[in-house]
């Protein structure tokens, strides 16, 4: 045969492979979309609202900006358990009964993964990460991880927040100087808890509170991470089809897609990598060059990734993290922290301003708290000893945790008991038996206000219900989350692992900031959006993005 028969025969043994591989892909897919469909027949039992469009069913009114009032009308019509339509009709639960969410968070973890760090599995270029991990590895490098959390660094960590802190309280003083002054907040608190991840977490400075400074690259990948992410959910049902495969080949195929919001992930998730990398090679030569360097660092050496890079260099082999993995973490840890803390501090600060007999309260604490310590900034003790601080703090994460949802998949079909019975047309329902690729969003505030374990007034902002025995119905409940009996920051394994990180910081911003400026509302009115992260946005300036005014005043 000739040199071009040859080529011929070759392109066209290719040409079959491609094309076999692909229609048996088409096959695979088609007939688990219709086994799953034969398997949610239980699923469509349970009460949920009508679908409102074959391709996006309820997906329309569940995740879009003002969805909060939809979420409240499926607790308040359907319950605990809410059946939706997702893409392509397929079912979908919304859960808040505390002891399905148990099963789902804790208990039966294993076969609910988590989408959005699933997604950045699929969409992220290198092939180590971290917190994207699943099942055994990531508890492994979690349960290796957690110690770079605990109280004694955080302690250390108080001095550097304070600074930070104090750099904002110095720009605002500034700005109200000469009188009030309507300050948005929001961007002031985003570019703190930028600062507060980066000095604390990574030992490193974008100088974000520079009052004459821009937003760094980073800084605007980070913001854009989870709004970017959560309007990929919609591809949430492809992933169990897909969750073997190789990263590569799911990014190659990805970036083949014609859906920019994939692209955009891509972009995103590149660029905060680019730069976990540069800290990271600049964190390493300075630790190569000797502890004295290292302590050269803004953090001196007291920043979560140092320690864990200093804990690292004396672990066994297999406990060890290669480069990759910490580069992974730092990634994850900056965009965890930082618009879940901008808003949930944003929040407090909002409902200081609409009641300002609680922002009086909280200030005489604070005062006296200071006065006692003679000091000009509360140590981690005296923080912790703040009766009304803490119940601020709370209430605020209950009543609205930054995050609505935790978003899972189901990864094997699973029998999941509840606490108070489904009711369906064809009789009661006390286990739900969720098929193998059902989406299912455990409703944080939800379960947060649940007024059948707060009682009546769960959803109203009281922060005295802290300073009093919790209900008993709070405790018989056994909600399965890390913080006060909340959902806010999740529970098991895959819960947030810088809940006291962030508390931390929120009690030190406001024992900066409640001493000296008085807050209140402004004119503008402003509404809380719902976008994967709740957060506030002038009423009818869409476009604008994200922004809180309120009025400063010095006290
Ligand atoms: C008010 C602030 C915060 C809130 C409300 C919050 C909430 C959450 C929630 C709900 C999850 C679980 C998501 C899921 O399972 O679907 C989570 C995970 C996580 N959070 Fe936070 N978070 C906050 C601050 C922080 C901070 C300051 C850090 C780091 C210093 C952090 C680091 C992480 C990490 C790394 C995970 C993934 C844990 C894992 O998969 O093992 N978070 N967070």
């Amino acid at each position: 045969m000739s040199l071009d028969g040859l080529r011929d025969l070759s392109w066209l043994i290719l040409s079959l492979s491609l094309f076999s591989a692909a229609a048996l892909a088409s096959v695979a897919t088609i007939l688990s979309f219709l086994i799953r469909r034969f398997k949610q027949i239980s699923v469509w039992k349970i009460p949920g609202p009508p679908s409102i469009s074959y391709m996006s069913g309820n997906y329309s009114q569940m995740f879009h900006a003002g969805a909060s009032e939809f979420h409240a009308h499926l607790n308040r019509t359907y319950g605990r358990v809410v059946r939706i339509t997702g893409l392509l009709s397929d079912a979908e639960l919304v859960i808040s009964d505390a002891r399905a969410c148990a099963s789902i968070l804790v208990k039966d973890q294993d076969n609910f993964e988590v989408i959005e760090w699933f997604m950045e599995e699929a969409f992220r270029g290198s092939s180590h990460r971290l917190l994207s991990l699943k099942g055994a590895h990531h508890r492994k490098l979690r349960k290796q991880l957690n110690p770079v959390f605990a109280p004694k660094h955080l302690r250390a960590m108080v001095p550097l927040f304070h600074t930070v802190a104090q750099q904002l309280r110095e720009v605002l003083e500034n700005k109200v100087a000469h009188g009030p002054q309507e300050i948005d907040l929001l961007n002031w608190l985003s570019r703190l808890s930028l600062e507060m991840i980066l000095q604390g977490g990574l030992g490193h400075t974008f100088d974000s509170l520079n009052p004459d400074g821009g937003e760094s690259e980073f800084g605007k990948a980070i913001k854009e991470f989870t709004p970017t992410m959560t309007r990929l959910i919609a591809f949430c049902m492809f992933f169990p089809l897909v969750s073997r495969w190789p990263s590569w080949i799911l990014r190659f195929g990805a970036k083949l897609m014609p859906f920019p919001m994939i692209h955009n992930i891509i972009r995103v998730t590149d660029t905060i990598d680019k730069h976990a990398r540069e800290i990271f090679d600049h964190k390493k030569a300075l630790l190569k060059s000797g502890e004295q360097q290292f302590a050269q660092q803004i953090s001196h050496g007291k920043d979560l990734i140092s320690v864990l890079m200093k804990s690292n260099s004396d672990a066994s082999d297999d406990e060890r993290f290669t480069d990759e993995e910490i580069m992974g973490q730092m990634a994850s840890l900056s965009f965890a922290a930082t618009d879940t803390t901008s808003t949930a501090l944003a929040r407090i600060f909002f409902m200081l301003a609409q009641h300002p007999d609680a922002q009086e309260k909280l200030r005489h604490e604070l005062d006296d708290a200071l006065a006692v310590s003679g000091a000009n900034s509360l140590g981690y003790d005296e923080l912790g000893d703040l009766p009304y601080l803490d119940a601020v703090c709370k209430e605020t994460l209950r009543m609205f945790p930054p995050l609505n949802f935790a978003h899972r998949v189901c990864l094997a079909d699973t029998a999941v008991p509840l606490s108070q019975a489904v009711h369906t047309a064809e009789g009661p329902m006390d286990t739900l038996v969720i098929p193998r690729g059902t989406a299912v969003h455990v409703n944080i505030i939800g379960l947060n206000r649940d007024p059948y374990i707060w009682g009546a007034d769960g959803n109203e902002w009281k922060p005295e219900r802290w300073l009093a025995p919790l209900p008993g119905s709070v405790l018989a409940a056994r909600i399965p989350g890390v913080y006060a009996n909340t959902l806010t920051f999740v529970g098991g394994s895959r819960s947030c692992i810088g809940f006291k990180f962030s508390e931390l910081e929120m009690k030190v911003v406001l024992s900066q900031l409640v001493p000296a400026f008085r807050f209140s509302l402004s004119q503008t009115e402003v509404i809380w959006r719902f976008g994967g992260i709740t957060s506030p946005t002038v009423k009818g300036s869409d476009a604008v993005g994200p922004s809180m005014p309120l009025v400063l005043q010095k006290v």
